[in-house]
């Protein structure tokens, strides 16, 4: 996205939905990464007892303590979600994207607000990002999703499987796919389970992370296999879901002609592998939504492994996913960099 003069917010407003009295840090990693990704506002929706001490890591934060929990309800087994969910979705217009999970926790009320709070963010088409315990709340409930193409879910292993398993479908993951032969075989075998898992979900687009990451709508995989670091120290999972936030905060402003591409309308919407090749190869051409979806899922995982390996590198076993973080400018600056002729120092 071309930096220029412009209104405050309009490079993206995102928001980490999570954070609770045992984690603080997911939160503040998630946002960290949106915001030093490039988009203006960067917000946090935490739990009382997170707020307090996120804010404290980061004054470039706006961290709302909105979330609610069993400690912050007079009765936990009688509530009223969606009134509950009502400070929430308040802000949601403001929005251009949500990053639901990290650091959310596994209180029943919290859970039960957040779904609340993911309807209302698929009525008013608002992109979210799903990871740790959001990806719970739709291992629960998986019709919450189901059908709905602005979203990423971002497993891992574990998480993958668990999804699966209530979706009733037969896929081997990444584990299982490890004891076949060839390197294509394994490749083949995780692509078929991703777009699988994908397919079940109506076509929502899933980021499975591990030694490479799979990325499938259901009809087009892609493998991102930049290069990370050899430590997976936790935390790392949150630099890749606040990538992602400002990155679907960026697709809405390119989709919305934000600014003028140079590009030619696009009356074709693309569906098929074949037409979102078409559309990655060809330049001059608007993108449809499907394939910039594709595109961010992989730019924000790209990123997070060249994070991953430049902290590495650095760092060596010492590497914290706070190191992560001081690596996205740099990263996207060696990905992706800045359009020829732009002004950055505005
Ligand atoms: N600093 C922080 O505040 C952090 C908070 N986190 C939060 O902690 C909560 C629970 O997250 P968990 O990830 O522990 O989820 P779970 O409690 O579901 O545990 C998943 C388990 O799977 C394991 N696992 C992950 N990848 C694996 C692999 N490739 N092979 C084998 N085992 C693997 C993990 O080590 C973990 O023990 C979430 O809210 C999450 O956001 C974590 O993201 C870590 C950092
Ligand atoms: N074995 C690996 N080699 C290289 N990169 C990896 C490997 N496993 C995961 N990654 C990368 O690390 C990032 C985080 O994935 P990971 O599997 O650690 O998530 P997670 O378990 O959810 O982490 P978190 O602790 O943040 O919850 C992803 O972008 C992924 O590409
Ligand atoms: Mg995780």
């Amino acid at each position: 996205m071309r930096l220029m003069v412009k209104l405050l917010g309009q490079h993206g407003r995102v928001a980490v939905i999570g954070g609770c009295a045992d984690y603080t840090g997911a939160p503040y990693f998630s946002a960290m990464a949106s915001a030093k990704l490039g988009c203006d506002m960067s917000h946090v929706f935490c739990e009382r007892s997170a707020a307090q001490v996120v804010k404290t890591y980061s004054p470039n934060l706006m961290v709302h303590p909105i979330l609610p929990s069993s400690d912050s309800v007079k009765d936990p087994k009688s509530i009223n979600a969606s009134e509950l969910a009502g400070p929430i979705i308040g802000m949601l217009s403001r929005l251009h994207a949500l990053v639901i999970g990290p650091g959310l926790g596994r209180d029943g009320v919290t859970l039960q607000v957040v779904a609340e709070v993911i309807k209302e963010a698929r009525k008013q088409s608002i992109p979210f990002v799903l990871d740790a315990d959001g990806l719970l709340i739709v291992t629960q409930d998986p019709e919450l999703i189901k059908g709905y193409k602005e979203c990423i879910l971002t497993p891992n292993v574990v998480e993958f499987g668990r999804l699966a398993k209530a979706l009733g479908i037969q896929v081997s993951s990444q584990a299982q796919a490890e004891s076949k032969s060839s390197e294509d075989e394994k490749i083949s075998k995780e692509s078929d389970a991703c777009e699988q898992l994908s397919k079940a979900l109506g076509g929502v687009t899933i980021i499975q992370k591990g030694p490479h990451d799979v990325i499938s709508n259901g009809v087009t995989s892609l493998i991102s296999n930049v290069q990370g670091g050899l430590k997976r120290s936790g935390g790392q999972g949150d630099t890749l879901t606040g990538s992602l936030g400002t990155m679907l905060a960026w697709r809405a402003a390119y989709h919305d002609k934000l600014w003028d591409s140079g590009e030619k309308d696009n009356s074709h919407d693309a569906q098929s592998k074949e037409d979102v090749q078409v559309e990655l190869e060809s330049e001059g051409k608007r993108m449809s939504p499907a394939t910039t979806l594709l595109l961010a899922a992989w730019a924000g995982s790209s990123i997070t492994r060249e994070c991953s390996r430049r902290a590495f590198q650095k760092k060596g076993r010492s590497l914290q996913a706070s190191d992560l973080t001081e690596e996205v400018h740099p990263s996207f600056l060696s990905l992706i960099g800045e359009p020829e002729g732009s002004n950055t120092h505005l």
